[in-house]
């Protein structure tokens, strides 16, 4: 037993080998949020599975797939070393093209649900989103935390401090700098489309209720899909004035735009959800 790093405290050399390893996790694991975004943009799960039956590729034919300079091939083998150790694509011994054996990679359910131009008839690319949260600006509001929490005079958020027009991300959303807005929207819907396997397999959850709000339900994917699987259902989507006013045309006799502050009150209903709202309050 090794002697303590406090007084109080007895920290054995086993507990503090485990937590040098969890801090190098943490540390580290933007990586994989990072090689995930590169293989989204890059489409590498389309590329597998239009790899056709087998729906395995090896390194180089992924190099040649994605017309990549050949220099550039070791690199691309440690992208998908961190991606295999994320669990977004496998690798095991296989066949290339040329009926050689050798380490080929694979899909895993992570990487179907990012498959896109209806190549995974269950649900729809989940890619979008998952580039919305990676967005530049969006992650260097979380580089800010730490100044900005010592700060009194600091302005609201740390993401006020992350953009040039010194804007919250509500307000930066709405104003549609560079285009940010869409593609957010855009990242937002393809989240909700994951409602179609809910709605699939876990349809009865649903039963019995008759209305329903989707409190920060931005432009009423999640109420649009609900209402065609029940058309009996009265839908609110409750949300920032500006996406109310930006979607209220969109307003039926189910389906109903409503404008309001979460913090504040949220409208009476049988069942009311949330979903993706907490995680952007960090920033
Ligand atoms: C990250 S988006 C999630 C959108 C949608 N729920 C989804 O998952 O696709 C958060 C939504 O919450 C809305 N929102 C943020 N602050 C809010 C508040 N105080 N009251 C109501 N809605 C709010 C935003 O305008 C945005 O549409």
């Amino acid at each position: 037993m090794m002697s303590s790093i406090n007084d109080n405290t007895i920290t054995t050399t086993q507990q503090l080998s485990l937590g040098y390893v969890n801090l190098y996790k943490h540390m580290l694991s933007y990586a994989s949020s990072m090689a995930l975004k590169s293989a989204v943009e890059l489409g590498i799960p389309d590329i597998i599975f239009n790899k056709g039956k087998a729906q395995t590729i090896s390194l180089h034919e992924l190099v040649s797939a994605l017309q990549i300079p050949p220099s550039r091939t070791n690199f691309l083998r440690r992208v998908m070393r961190v991606l295999v150790h994320s669990g977004i694509f496998t690798n095991e011994k296989g066949y290339n093209d040329d009926k050689e054996e050798e380490e080929v990679y694979g899909l895993t359910p992570s990487s179907k649900l990012l498959l896109t131009n209806g190549n995974n008839s269950e649900v729809p690319s989940v890619g979008p989103f998952v580039l919305s949260v990676l967005e530049p600006v969006t992650v260097t509001a979380f580089h800010l935390i730490g100044n900005w929490l010592k700060n009194e005079d600091s302005p609201a958020t740390p993401f006020h401090l992350a953009n040039d027009d010194g804007l919250g991300l509500y307000e930066y959303w709405g104003k549609n700098t560079d285009g940010f807005g869409d593609r957010l929207n855009e990242g937002m819907e393809s989240d909700s489309g994951t409602l179609k396997f809910v709605l699939k397999n876990f349809k009865s959850t649903f039963e019995g209720i008759t209305t329903l709000v989707d409190v920060g339900g931005n432009t009423g994917t999640m109420c649009k899909m609900l209402i065609e699987a029940f058309p009996h259902l009265k839908c609110s989507v409750f949300d920032l004035p500006y996406v109310v006013e930006a979607n209220s045309h969109n307003n039926t006799e189910n389906l109903k735009f409503i404008e309001g502050d979460m913090f504040q009150t949220i409208p009476e209903a049988d069942a009311i959800l949330f979903k993706v709202c907490v995680y952007f309050d960090l920033i």
